[in-house]
Protein backbone atom coordinates (compact mmCIF):
# COMPACT_ATOMS: atom_id res chain seq x y z
CA UNK A 1 0.00 0.00 0.00
CA UNK A 2 1.66 3.88 -1.03
CA UNK A 3 1.81 5.99 2.39
CA UNK A 4 -0.82 8.16 0.10
CA UNK A 5 -3.17 5.47 0.77
CA UNK A 6 -2.40 4.56 3.98
CA UNK A 7 -2.73 8.32 4.99
CA UNK A 8 -6.00 8.63 3.70
CA UNK A 9 -6.85 5.54 5.42
CA UNK A 10 -5.83 6.83 8.73
CA UNK A 11 -8.25 9.99 7.83
CA UNK A 12 -10.92 8.19 7.50
CA UNK A 13 -10.20 5.91 10.44
CA UNK A 14 -11.30 8.23 13.53
CA UNK A 15 -14.91 8.84 12.68
CA UNK A 16 -15.65 5.59 11.16
CA UNK A 17 -14.61 4.14 14.00
CA UNK A 18 -16.75 6.40 16.28
CA UNK A 19 -19.85 5.83 14.11
CA UNK A 20 -19.55 1.73 14.26
CA UNK A 21 -19.34 1.91 17.75
CA UNK A 22 -22.93 3.78 18.13
CA UNK A 23 -24.35 2.13 15.20
CA UNK A 24 -23.64 -0.95 17.48
CA UNK A 25 -24.89 0.60 20.99
CA UNK A 26 -27.84 2.04 19.52
CA UNK A 27 -29.11 -1.10 18.08
CA UNK A 28 -28.72 -2.90 21.72
CA UNK A 29 -30.13 0.14 23.71
CA UNK A 30 -33.09 0.14 21.51
CA UNK A 31 -33.86 -3.66 21.50
CA UNK A 32 -33.89 -3.45 25.37
CA UNK A 33 -35.57 -0.36 25.56
CA UNK A 34 -38.82 0.44 27.54
CA UNK A 35 -40.33 2.44 24.83
CA UNK A 36 -43.31 3.65 26.58
CA UNK A 37 -41.25 4.44 29.54
CA UNK A 38 -39.25 6.68 27.15
CA UNK A 39 -42.23 8.29 25.78
CA UNK A 40 -43.57 9.25 29.38
CA UNK A 41 -39.90 11.43 30.00
CA UNK A 42 -39.60 12.84 26.77
CA UNK A 43 -43.30 14.28 27.26
CA UNK A 44 -42.65 15.05 30.86
CA UNK A 45 -40.14 17.68 29.33
CA UNK A 46 -41.30 21.02 27.51
CA UNK A 47 -38.57 21.97 24.59
CA UNK A 48 -36.97 25.14 25.49
CA UNK A 49 -36.31 26.99 21.88
CA UNK A 50 -32.20 26.10 21.57
CA UNK A 51 -32.06 28.07 18.41
CA UNK A 52 -34.58 31.07 19.78
CA UNK A 53 -32.27 31.15 22.84
CA UNK A 54 -29.02 31.50 21.05
CA UNK A 55 -30.13 34.30 18.48
CA UNK A 56 -31.77 36.59 20.65
CA UNK A 57 -28.52 36.63 23.36
CA UNK A 58 -26.07 36.75 19.82
CA UNK A 59 -28.52 39.50 18.52
CA UNK A 60 -28.87 41.55 22.34
CA UNK A 61 -25.11 40.73 23.59
CA UNK A 62 -23.35 40.65 19.78
CA UNK A 63 -22.16 37.08 20.31
CA UNK A 64 -24.02 33.84 21.80
CA UNK A 65 -21.82 31.18 23.96
CA UNK A 66 -22.67 27.58 23.58
CA UNK A 67 -20.85 26.28 26.79
CA UNK A 68 -20.38 22.59 26.11
CA UNK A 69 -19.97 20.42 29.12
CA UNK A 70 -16.96 17.96 27.92
CA UNK A 71 -14.67 15.79 30.16
CA UNK A 72 -12.49 14.42 28.12
CA UNK A 73 -11.82 13.83 24.08
CA UNK A 74 -9.96 10.97 22.08
CA UNK A 75 -7.87 13.52 20.63
CA UNK A 76 -7.20 15.28 23.88
CA UNK A 77 -7.64 12.90 26.86
CA UNK A 78 -8.97 13.51 29.93
CA UNK A 79 -9.55 17.22 29.76
CA UNK A 80 -11.46 17.58 33.45
CA UNK A 81 -11.11 15.43 36.48
CA UNK A 82 -13.74 17.31 38.80
CA UNK A 83 -16.64 16.99 36.36
CA UNK A 84 -20.12 17.82 38.46
CA UNK A 85 -22.44 18.61 35.32
CA UNK A 86 -25.09 20.05 37.76
CA UNK A 87 -22.69 22.50 39.02
CA UNK A 88 -21.03 23.65 35.67
CA UNK A 89 -23.86 24.19 33.96
CA UNK A 90 -25.30 26.66 37.03
CA UNK A 91 -21.56 28.35 37.07
CA UNK A 92 -21.98 28.24 33.23
CA UNK A 93 -25.32 29.97 32.99
CA UNK A 94 -25.26 32.45 35.30
CA UNK A 95 -21.70 33.35 33.90
CA UNK A 96 -23.68 34.44 30.68
CA UNK A 97 -24.15 31.27 28.90
CA UNK A 98 -26.85 31.31 25.92
CA UNK A 99 -27.68 27.87 25.68
CA UNK A 100 -25.25 24.68 26.85
CA UNK A 101 -24.01 21.77 24.91
CA UNK A 102 -23.81 18.30 27.45
CA UNK A 103 -21.64 15.56 25.51
CA UNK A 104 -23.27 12.22 26.06
CA UNK A 105 -21.49 9.70 24.29
CA UNK A 106 -19.49 7.43 26.47
CA UNK A 107 -16.71 6.11 25.14
CA UNK A 108 -14.73 8.13 23.22
CA UNK A 109 -15.96 11.77 25.31
CA UNK A 110 -16.99 10.11 28.80
CA UNK A 111 -20.26 11.56 28.73
CA UNK A 112 -23.90 10.31 29.52
CA UNK A 113 -27.17 11.28 28.93
CA UNK A 114 -27.27 10.74 32.82
CA UNK A 115 -24.95 14.29 32.69
CA UNK A 116 -27.62 15.92 30.31
CA UNK A 117 -30.60 15.06 32.58
CA UNK A 118 -28.63 16.46 35.73
CA UNK A 119 -26.86 20.02 33.58
CA UNK A 120 -30.51 20.73 31.72
CA UNK A 121 -32.61 20.04 34.90
CA UNK A 122 -30.12 22.52 36.88
CA UNK A 123 -30.44 25.46 34.55
CA UNK A 124 -33.23 27.38 32.49
CA UNK A 125 -31.58 27.77 29.50
CA UNK A 126 -31.54 25.08 26.47
CA UNK A 127 -29.58 22.37 26.40
CA UNK A 128 -27.82 20.80 23.12
CA UNK A 129 -27.36 16.60 23.26
CA UNK A 130 -24.21 16.54 21.33
CA UNK A 131 -23.70 12.95 20.50
CA UNK A 132 -23.13 11.18 16.88
CA UNK A 133 -26.91 11.03 16.03
CA UNK A 134 -27.53 7.38 13.76
CA UNK A 135 -30.40 6.46 14.56
CA UNK A 136 -34.58 8.34 15.62
CA UNK A 137 -34.05 6.10 18.54
CA UNK A 138 -31.41 8.63 20.27
CA UNK A 139 -33.68 11.67 19.31
CA UNK A 140 -36.59 10.03 21.60
CA UNK A 141 -33.66 9.24 24.40
CA UNK A 142 -32.50 12.88 23.72
CA UNK A 143 -36.31 14.49 25.00
CA UNK A 144 -36.75 11.94 27.34
CA UNK A 145 -33.56 13.10 28.94
CA UNK A 146 -34.06 16.86 29.09
CA UNK A 147 -32.62 18.08 25.64
CA UNK A 148 -33.59 20.82 23.75
CA UNK A 149 -32.31 20.35 20.47
CA UNK A 150 -29.66 17.75 18.75
CA UNK A 151 -26.40 17.76 16.29
CA UNK A 152 -26.12 16.54 13.30
CA UNK A 153 -23.08 16.00 11.73
CA UNK A 154 -23.55 15.79 7.66
CA UNK A 155 -19.58 14.30 7.60
CA UNK A 156 -21.38 10.86 9.25
CA UNK A 157 -24.53 10.84 7.68
CA UNK A 158 -26.32 10.23 3.98
CA UNK A 159 -28.60 13.17 3.15
CA UNK A 160 -31.73 10.67 3.42
CA UNK A 161 -30.55 9.66 6.60
CA UNK A 162 -30.16 13.30 7.70
CA UNK A 163 -33.69 14.27 6.62
CA UNK A 164 -34.94 11.35 8.74
CA UNK A 165 -33.54 12.68 11.67
CA UNK A 166 -34.52 16.43 11.21
CA UNK A 167 -37.79 15.47 10.93
CA UNK A 168 -37.77 12.99 14.31
CA UNK A 169 -36.26 16.26 15.76
CA UNK A 170 -38.76 18.35 14.89
CA UNK A 171 -41.65 15.84 15.74
CA UNK A 172 -40.12 15.43 18.75
CA UNK A 173 -40.21 19.58 19.39
CA UNK A 174 -36.22 19.83 19.53
CA UNK A 175 -34.25 22.09 17.35
CA UNK A 176 -31.00 21.13 15.19
CA UNK A 177 -27.33 21.82 15.06
CA UNK A 178 -25.98 21.28 11.92
CA UNK A 179 -22.57 20.16 12.01
CA UNK A 180 -20.33 21.15 8.60
CA UNK A 181 -16.73 21.18 7.89
CA UNK A 182 -15.96 22.18 4.36
CA UNK A 183 -18.08 23.93 1.15
CA UNK A 184 -19.37 20.27 -0.17
CA UNK A 185 -21.03 19.66 3.43
CA UNK A 186 -22.27 23.15 3.72
CA UNK A 187 -24.78 22.75 0.36
CA UNK A 188 -25.78 19.49 2.13
CA UNK A 189 -27.01 21.33 5.20
CA UNK A 190 -28.12 24.59 3.38
CA UNK A 191 -31.04 22.04 2.04
CA UNK A 192 -32.16 20.37 5.37
CA UNK A 193 -33.64 23.44 6.87
CA UNK A 194 -31.92 23.37 10.01
CA UNK A 195 -32.04 26.14 12.67
CA UNK A 196 -28.20 25.99 13.16
CA UNK A 197 -25.68 25.92 10.81
CA UNK A 198 -22.29 24.90 12.69
CA UNK A 199 -18.99 25.14 11.39
CA UNK A 200 -16.25 22.72 12.75
CA UNK A 201 -12.94 23.81 12.43
CA UNK A 202 -11.99 20.61 13.39
CA UNK A 203 -12.18 17.73 10.84
CA UNK A 204 -13.56 14.76 12.44
CA UNK A 205 -11.87 12.24 9.98
CA UNK A 206 -7.69 13.70 11.07
CA UNK A 207 -9.25 15.86 14.41
CA UNK A 208 -6.76 18.29 12.46
CA UNK A 209 -7.79 22.12 13.60
CA UNK A 210 -8.56 24.58 10.64
CA UNK A 211 -9.03 28.37 11.74
CA UNK A 212 -8.90 29.81 8.35
CA UNK A 213 -11.09 27.56 6.68
CA UNK A 214 -13.88 27.91 9.28
CA UNK A 215 -13.46 31.79 8.89
CA UNK A 216 -13.52 31.28 4.91
CA UNK A 217 -17.03 29.16 5.40
CA UNK A 218 -18.75 31.96 7.43
CA UNK A 219 -19.25 34.18 4.71
CA UNK A 220 -20.92 31.33 3.23
CA UNK A 221 -23.97 30.52 5.44
CA UNK A 222 -27.04 32.12 5.31
CA UNK A 223 -28.15 34.55 7.70
CA UNK A 224 -31.53 32.84 8.40
CA UNK A 225 -30.29 30.16 10.44
CA UNK A 226 -28.32 30.64 13.36
CA UNK A 227 -24.46 30.48 12.62
CA UNK A 228 -21.78 28.89 14.80
CA UNK A 229 -18.46 28.84 14.53
CA UNK A 230 -17.15 25.74 16.21
CA UNK A 231 -13.98 23.87 18.10
CA UNK A 232 -10.32 25.39 19.18
CA UNK A 233 -11.98 28.71 20.19
CA UNK A 234 -9.64 30.05 23.29
CA UNK A 235 -9.69 34.14 22.90
CA UNK A 236 -11.73 36.98 22.47
CA UNK A 237 -9.14 37.55 19.92
CA UNK A 238 -10.69 34.11 18.16
CA UNK A 239 -14.30 35.32 18.89
CA UNK A 240 -13.55 38.56 17.25
CA UNK A 241 -12.05 37.43 14.21
CA UNK A 242 -15.23 34.74 13.50
CA UNK A 243 -17.91 37.87 14.17
CA UNK A 244 -15.74 39.42 10.84
CA UNK A 245 -16.41 36.11 8.99
CA UNK A 246 -19.45 36.22 9.66
CA UNK A 247 -20.73 34.18 13.20
CA UNK A 248 -22.82 35.03 16.02
CA UNK A 249 -22.92 31.92 18.04
CA UNK A 250 -19.58 30.20 19.05
CA UNK A 251 -19.64 26.53 20.85
CA UNK A 252 -16.83 26.47 23.29
CA UNK A 253 -15.60 23.21 25.23
CA UNK A 254 -12.41 22.24 26.24
CA UNK A 255 -10.89 26.29 26.94
CA UNK A 256 -13.62 26.77 29.43
CA UNK A 257 -13.25 22.87 31.08
CA UNK A 258 -9.47 23.56 31.28
CA UNK A 259 -10.03 26.60 33.52
CA UNK A 260 -10.64 25.67 37.20
CA UNK A 261 -13.70 28.58 37.20
CA UNK A 262 -15.15 27.97 33.63
CA UNK A 263 -17.53 30.95 34.36
CA UNK A 264 -14.80 33.15 35.20
CA UNK A 265 -13.33 31.73 31.93
CA UNK A 266 -16.68 32.40 30.15
CA UNK A 267 -17.48 36.02 31.33
CA UNK A 268 -13.16 37.20 30.52
CA UNK A 269 -14.52 35.76 26.70
CA UNK A 270 -17.54 37.66 26.51
CA UNK A 271 -15.95 41.01 27.89
CA UNK A 272 -15.53 43.29 24.30
CA UNK A 273 -12.03 43.61 23.83
CA UNK A 274 -13.30 48.02 22.76
O1 LIG B 1 -13.51 21.71 22.91
P1 LIG B 1 -13.54 22.68 21.79
O2 LIG B 1 -12.29 22.65 20.94
O3 LIG B 1 -13.90 24.07 22.24
O4 LIG B 1 -14.73 22.19 20.80
C1 LIG B 1 -16.07 22.11 21.22
C2 LIG B 1 -16.93 21.39 20.17
O5 LIG B 1 -16.90 22.13 18.99
C3 LIG B 1 -16.44 19.96 19.92
O6 LIG B 1 -16.50 19.28 21.13
C4 LIG B 1 -17.24 19.22 18.87
C5 LIG B 1 -17.71 19.74 17.72
N1 LIG B 1 -18.36 18.81 17.00
C6 LIG B 1 -18.35 17.64 17.67
C7 LIG B 1 -18.94 16.41 17.35
C8 LIG B 1 -18.82 15.39 18.27
C9 LIG B 1 -18.11 15.56 19.44
C10 LIG B 1 -17.52 16.80 19.78
C11 LIG B 1 -17.65 17.84 18.88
Amino acid sequence: MSSATEAAETKTMYLAEILAHHRADVAERKANADIAALQRDAAAHTPRGFAKALRAKAASEGIGVIAELKKASPSKGLIRADFHPAALAKELESAGAAVLSVLTDEKFFQGSLENLRLASAAVKIPCLRKDFMVDEFQVLEARANCADAILLIVAALTDAELLTLREAARRYGLDTLCEVHDAEELERAKALGCECIGVNSRDLRTFEVSMDRMCELGQHIPANVVRVAESGIRTRADVDRLIASGYEAFLIGESLMRNEHPGEGLKQLLASSF
